[in-house]
């Protein structure tokens, strides 16, 4: 039961970017994550799909340190470097920043204020505080336009714009995202389409857990697939959707017949 093969590191000679390596997590009696291994190229866009409960956002808290590391035995290397067992503002700071499933936004500020106030600590300068010129980069390229507007007048898409702000304000290399169409209408989610383009085209490397399938689809240039914490399927998209352990695992018991 050593589960199926992450897809391939790589088909030219360039080390992968972030390589995660036999990593799990188990809470009591309930395996989590179970032995899960994939590696990152510099500058993908890569998908992690799974049912509900697969193990996706447990993933994401073991690959940036917060709030748990994963169990002994496991590595995450970034550019190389196990950044298992460091603190997770280390982890960010060193270029792993993620995004939560539900926008960590703050109503009663402007959206300036949740910029500065949301970063992480390795976006503070000398002072403490965020460069300015940091906060309105994040905002122009998320483009929110009004700094000064209360975060409670945004609309569910711009508050996924300044959820996003908040992570690519600590310029990270890899930008993990948690589910960042959720809720999105169609054509918010064209939007939500063209502003991850964007930033991967600026040179961010992304890792995306989605389950609208759509956007894995026009993202994603391989993807992986959870299922009850193992890695199930690996590749392009296509074939990793069309899987019949995949349909199998999203269908539930008997629902693929
Ligand atoms: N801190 C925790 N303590 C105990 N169990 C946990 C904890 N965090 C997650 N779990 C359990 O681990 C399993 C995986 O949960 P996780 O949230 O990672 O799944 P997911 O794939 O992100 O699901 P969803 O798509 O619904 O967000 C679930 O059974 C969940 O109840």
């Amino acid at each position: 039961m050593g589960g199926v093969a992450a897809p391939p590191a790589d088909r030219d000679t360039e080390a992968p970017l972030l390589s995660v390596r036999g990593v799990s997590k188990t809470f009591g009696k309930l395996a989590a994550v179970r032995d899960v291994s994939f590696d990152v190229r510099s500058g993908e866009v890569f998908g992690l799909a799974g049912p509900n409960g697969a193990g996706k956002s447990t993933l994401f808290n073991v690959l940036t340190g917060v709030p748990f590391g994963p169990d002994p035995g496991g590595h995450v290397l970034l550019r190389g470097q196990d950044v298992v067992g460091r603190p997770g503002w280390s982890i960010t700071r060193a270029g792993l920043v993620r995004t939560f499933q539900t926008e960590a936004v703050f109503d009663d500020l402007s959206v300036l204020q949740n910029v500065r106030v949301c970063a992480s600590p390795s976006a503070l300068g000398r002072r403490g505080r965020v460069a300015e010129d940091r906060v309105r980069e994040a905002l122009e390229t998320v483009g929110l336009t009004d700094g000064d507007a209360p975060a409670k007048q945004l609309s569910l898409v711009d508050r996924k714009r300044l959820m996003i702000a908040t992570a690519i304000v600590s310029r990270p290399s890899v930008l993990l995202l948690d589910e960042p169409a959720a809720g999105l209408e169609p054509q918010d989610q064209d939007q939500l389409i063209d502003l991850l383009r964007t930033i991967n085209a600026a040179g961010v490397t992304i890792i995306l857990v989605e389950h609208v399938l759509r956007v894995l689809r026009t993202l994603c240039g391989r993807m992986i697939v959870l299922d009850a914490g193992a890695v199930i399927a690996g590749g392009a998209p296509e074939q990793v959707l069309a899987d019949p352990a995949v349909v199998q695992a999203y269908l539930g018991p008997g629902g693929a017949a």
